[in-house]
């Protein structure tokens, strides 16, 4: 076959790929059907996890990685989940189904909520009428006098955080919130005609993206920052200017539809960065009991000490979630404080009409915001063996030190990206020497996860140029989320554990012995989990894990690198409750053996150090030992 006959081939094959995918998505609508007339939750993580431990296998026999596979169902399976759940939503509010759908958000064509707004409608089949609106107050206003159907607002961001002035308006406000969305949000710099970075004097951007990319303005001391209501108005204003010296921030979508180039893209201080948006209407909605459901509601609890435990604890008692707890000042009661509380629960659910009529009794103010449909689908993940239930901590004896039993008696448990430590199933961490060439790396990662393991080790920080470092974090990151990996560097100063905090999921703590303390205590102040290298003494080393955890950071673990004889290990379990791992030679053939034996002597984890990247495949056969017996 020459190329054109290949292409067409391709071209065919997914034109029917394609059929397929909507003949499957049209069977998964008729489950949900059957779901309803036979009351059963549309979310079956069972059946998913069988489905895809049989997909794997088949995908194996015909040559596709597991990851892959995985990665493609993990998509298909949410849209399944989504179509299901946005069908049985419009069968129970059949008042939705319009022909044409009004939204007000803020900014312009192009702006990220206009972006948020197409993106949650895109679920209903009806025509989208957009108010583009300049403040907050104007979204509000314009669905309270039922001149659109729907706002949408910005409500937290993973870098800037809450979203004060939404907050603050929700106090007041006679709508709902009905729905919610999570978009990307990938900040460029635009610019309208060809020029570069160092001929740029103005910046015209909103204050929330000036404070997203706070770090990446550092480095433009000389360029005026000038406010704009949205990004999609600076853009628009850029684009009529038309000049080599100004430009805009938001996103290359928006920029695009005003006919703009991004010049520098990923400017935001935090790589991921997600903001969450609520979507408003004047009547409440009921979400079906078959749906992962979340309530937002708004109390203020008095200044008397306890109250807001006190509150907290009905919502344990009633083994409700909290998703999430913002405190706002009352305006005109000062020093008062009106608590918002997101919680993974249906209003209608009778825990929650129980723990709300319990909260009214112990609150000043109650209020629920709105009950709706949960956006978030997260992976099922195949095990390799149960994950245990971790349990809540023992009460703290002030006296006692905190790395040790008496002050908490169970287990710590860590969570390294997706994955948990200290759980019956151990982690396998694989740890390559150097700096490898790119290749190696996708391979060692590749090998990685096709024999079960979970955490890419490689050393960024070699020979102590940060710069480079900082590329190395960036990279790392990005191969390990594309095999779904979690990753991990070494690092030996404050500097470096500061930035690898920002980008990977665990720190193997190296301290220099001059920097020592200086170390510990950025540690401590992290919130990244740590991994901490038994010294030859070991209450040396608790001593240095206490200094750690005084600080804050109690997502701690030690690891044994230099094969402590088994009646050490066990002393040192009987006397901290922090996870303890091993570290093995990959190139050893009893390597397998040992970890089966350690494992069973209660190590939770294992460091496997490969000479180079070709030795990935003595993952496979310790992984098999340590998973399957
Ligand atoms: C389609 C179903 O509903 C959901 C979607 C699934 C899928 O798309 O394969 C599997 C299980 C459920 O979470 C079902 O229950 O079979």
């Amino acid at each position: 076959m020459n190329l054109d006959e290949i292409r067409t081939h391709i071209t065919r094959l997914d034109s029917e790929l394609l059929t397929l995918l909507a003949r499957r998505k049209a069977l998964s609508l008729e489950v949900a059907r059957a779901k309803l007339e036979n009351p059963r939750p549309i979310r079956d993580q069972e059946r998913e996890q069988a489905l895809l431990v049989e997909l794997v296998n088949q995908g194996r026999q015909l040559g596709l990685d597991a990851h892959y596979v995985t990665r493609l169902y993990h998509t298909i399976i949410e849209d399944s989940v989504l179509s299901q759940q946005a069908l049985l939503q419009d069968l129970l509010n059949p008042q939705d189904q319009v022909p044409s759908i009004s939204v007000a958000f803020l900014g312009l064509r192009g702006s990220y909520s206009n972006l948020a707004a197409r993106k949650y409608l895109s679920r209903f089949q009806a025509g989208i009428i957009e108010h583009s609106c300049e403040t907050f107050q104007q979204i509000l206003d314009t669905v309270e006098s039922g001149q659109a159907q729907y706002g949408i607002l910005p409500i937290e961001n993973t870098s800037s955080g809450s979203i004060n002035d939404v907050f603050d308006l929700m106090q007041h406000t006679s709508l709902s919130i009905v729905g919610e969305l999570t978009q990307p949000i990938e900040h460029c710099l635009l610019v309208a005609v060809d020029t570069d970075v160092s001929q740029l004097k103005t910046l015209y951007t909103h204050p929330q993206v000036y404070q997203q990319c706070s770090q990446y303005l550092k480095t433009l001391p000389g360029v005026k920052v000038e406010f704009c209501a949205a990004s999609s108005n600076a853009m628009e204003l850029v684009a009529g200017l038309k000049r080599p010296d100004v430009g805009a921030m938001g996103s290359a979508d928006g920029g695009e539809l005003h006919g703009l180039k991004p010049l520098v893209r990923g400017l935001a201080n935090q790589k991921q960065n997600m903001t969450r948006f609520i979507v408003v209407a004047r009547k409440p909605i009921d979400v079906a009991e078959q749906i992962p459901a979340k309530t937002s509601f708004i109390m203020s609890t008095g200044q008397q000490s306890g109250a807001l435990v006190e509150a907290l604890l009905v919502l344990r008692s009633h083994d409700i979630t909290m998703t999430k707890l913002e405190s706002r000042p009352i305006i005109g009661n000062p020093w008062e404080e009106m608590f918002y509380v997101d919680v993974a629960a249906n209003v209608n659910s009778p825990e929650m009409q129980s723990a709300l009529k319990e909260l009214g009794r112990i609150t000043r103010f109650i209020k629920v915001l709105g009950c709706y449909p949960s956006a978030e689908v997260a992976p099922t993940r195949i095990p390799s063996g149960a994950l245990s239930q971790g349990q809540a901590a023992a009460p703290a004896e002030d006296k006692q030190p905190r790395h040790s039993r008496a002050y908490k008696h169970d287990d710590t448990r860590l969570q390294v990206g997706r994955f948990y430590l200290g759980t019956d199933e151990p982690l396998l961490i694989a740890m390559l020497p150097a700096w490898p060439g790119d290749q190696q790396l996708q391979e060692a990662a590749r090998k990685l996860k096709e024999s079960g393991g979970q955490v890419l080790a490689v050393p960024c920080f070699d020979n102590g140029d940060i710069q480079q470092g900082l590329q190395h974090l960036q990279r790392l990151r990005e191969v390990a989320a594309r095999f779904d990996l979690a990753a991990m560097t070494r690092v030996s100063k404050a500097e470096e554990l500061n930035r690898a905090a920002e980008y990977l999921d665990l720190l193997l703590l190296q301290p220099e012995q001059a920097l020592r303390s200086e170390l510990l205590i950025a540690a401590g102040r992290c919130t990244r989990p740590l991994l901490l290298p038994l010294q030859q003494d070991a209450a040396a080393s608790l001593a240095d894990a206490e200094l750690i955890l005084s600080e804050g950071n109690q997502q701690l673990a030690l690891l044994d690198e230099r094969g402590l004889p088994l009646a050490g290990l066990l002393a040192l379990q009987q006397q901290t409750h922090l996870p303890l791992l091993g570290r093995l030679d990959g190139n050893d053939a009893l390597a397998p053996g040992l970890a089966h034996a350690l494992k069973e002597a209660g190590l939770q984890g294992f460091c496997v150090e490969l000479a180079d990247g070709q030795q990935a495949d003595a993952l496979a056969p310790l992984a098999h030992r340590l998973y399957r017996g």
